[in-house]
């Protein structure tokens, strides 16, 4: 536990920063790394403890990765070479190496057991152990394999046409990511568009995917090259500073090299929707994926509605929205977002209970949140709920509350930004 006192600044934000490598990016860098053939390269990978969760799996399976700063380079011998870990593999914190390491494990021709931390086993596994087990997986674990810890058994697996019932980007992730080295052709098929960094990477490993709309397919037993990774910076991280720019008094900030994958901008139109002084420049693409400059001044905001298609390109950045809405005249609603139901911890009740500690006016539904705004915000003590974006929420109120905010538990922060307040310290004049 790590608490934190914070003061109101009383002073803007200014200048420019380049924030770390986007999460969901660095964690298939390393992936794709390790099942490819050939040396990979990794430049701006980030160096948070969900992502090295992931580093960490694949050196128990014998693959050597070297790690400079921000910098990898991974010796990838194929998946074949992948060898049995002898020790149970940790997941930590990070439901994405979860999933994502389910779909490839599965496949394996060897036994492993996973676990997680507290938060992580009680989050739903059954949403990709459902699908794998319909491709043959043998996975077993409390609840019918729906909790951490499980055991595997590692099988030849056969390709599965898949609907996702739930819009995740993790589960889409996982069930390619079996399918890759399955028997047959595997397709799934989304809903709403979710994130698409794997499709993306995979194209760039030269693998043989076929992308029609929201329908993926990839053949089976493929083989992946080596490929130098650029991960553009995390729009999920530069989304507090966007909001503390967009609210605290006399701000202008220039956020440099942000990924802008279609798929994760909603952030960006939420904030014009509010009609926050927003403007995105020199995009452009790097290893398949859109990045930019996006500057932003303090300007009075305006209450929106959020939902449908455009919640998974925002679904990280739910909590830090509602910050905003507490700060736009009239009422903002979120819908559609049941997700944040199942994140590191309840993020429906989370938001609500740490926004309503400030004095907002802030109202739970089922899949989502209705925020009155504009309500002047006031000092009080509050829970991160072990959950990194609600602790950077909470600091990022704290600079316009009337009075302390104290947050009880700050360590998490470091699952996805370990110098978020070095470079929030950066940022204030
Ligand atoms: O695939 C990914 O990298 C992620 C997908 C999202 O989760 P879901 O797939 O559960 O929506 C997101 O919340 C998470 O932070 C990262
Ligand atoms: C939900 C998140 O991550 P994960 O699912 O990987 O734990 C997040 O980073 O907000």
């Amino acid at each position: 536990m790590k608490e934190l006192k914070l003061s109101a600044v009383n002073a803007p934000l200014q200048g420019e920063l380049e924030v770390p490598g986007d999460k969901s990016i660095s964690h298939r860098s390393v992936i794709f790394g390790a099942l490819a053939h050939g040396v990979t390269t990794v430049s701006h990978f980030l160096d948070g403890e969900d992502c090295m969760r992931t580093v960490d799996i694949f050196r128990a399976m014998g693959v050597s990765i070297d790690k400079e700063g921000s910098q990898l380079k991974i010796v990838g011998k194929g998946r074949q070479a992948l060898t049995e870990p002898t020790a149970p593999l940790y997941f930590g914190n990070s439901g994405t190496t979860a999933r994502l390491m389910l779909g490839i494990l599965a496949g394996l021709p060897f036994f492993t057991t996973v676990y997680g931390d507290a938060s992580l086993t009680k989050r739903p596994m059954n949403r990709v152990v459902d699908p794998l087990c319909q491709m043959g997986a043998h996975i077993d674990g409390r609840k019918d394999g729906n909790y951490l810890p499980l055991a595997i058994n590692g099988d030849t697996l056969s390709g599965i046409h898949y609907h996702l019932p739930v819009k995740s980007a993790q589960v889409k992730s996982a069930v390619l990511l079996a399918g890759l080295y399955a028997n047959g052709e595997t397709t799934v098929v989304e809903t709403s568009l979710t994130r698409n960094h794997t499709e993306t990477m995979l194209q760039a490993f030269g693998a043989d995917i076929e992308i029609e709309g929201k329908e993926i397919t990839v053949k089976g037993n493929q083989t992946l090259s080596a490929n130098d990774v650029y991960v553009p910076g995390d729009i999920s991280s530069a989304a507090f500073f966007l909001a503390a720019a967009a609210i605290v008094q006399g701000s202008s900030i220039r956020l440099l090299h942000v990924g802008l994958n279609e798929t994760r901008t909603g952030i960006i139109d939420v904030l014009k929707a509010m009609g926050a002084n927003v403007i995105v420049e020199e995009v452009h693409s790097k290893g398949g994926e859109l990045l930019g400059n996006i500057r932003i001044a303090q300007s009075p905001l305006i209450g929106t509605t959020i939902e449908g298609e455009m919640i998974p390109r925002l679904i990280d950045e739910i909590p830090i929205i509602a910050l905003l809405a507490t700060q736009a005249v009239g009422t903002t609603v979120i819908k559609d977002a049941e997700e944040l139901r199942v994140k590191e911890t309840d993020r429906i009740l989370a938001v609500t209970e740490v926004l309503t500690r400030l004095g907002a006016d802030v109202e739970a539904t089922d899949d989502g949140l209705i925020v009155h705004g504009k309500t002047p915000l006031t000092g009080n003590e509050v829970a991160s709920y072990h959950d990194h974006r609600i602790a950077m929420m909470a600091s990022v109120a704290s600079l316009i509350t009337n009075g302390e905010v104290i947050i009880d538990d700050i360590s998490p922060v470091a699952t996805s930004y370990p110098n978020f307040y070095k470079d929030l310290d950066h940022l204030i004049k």
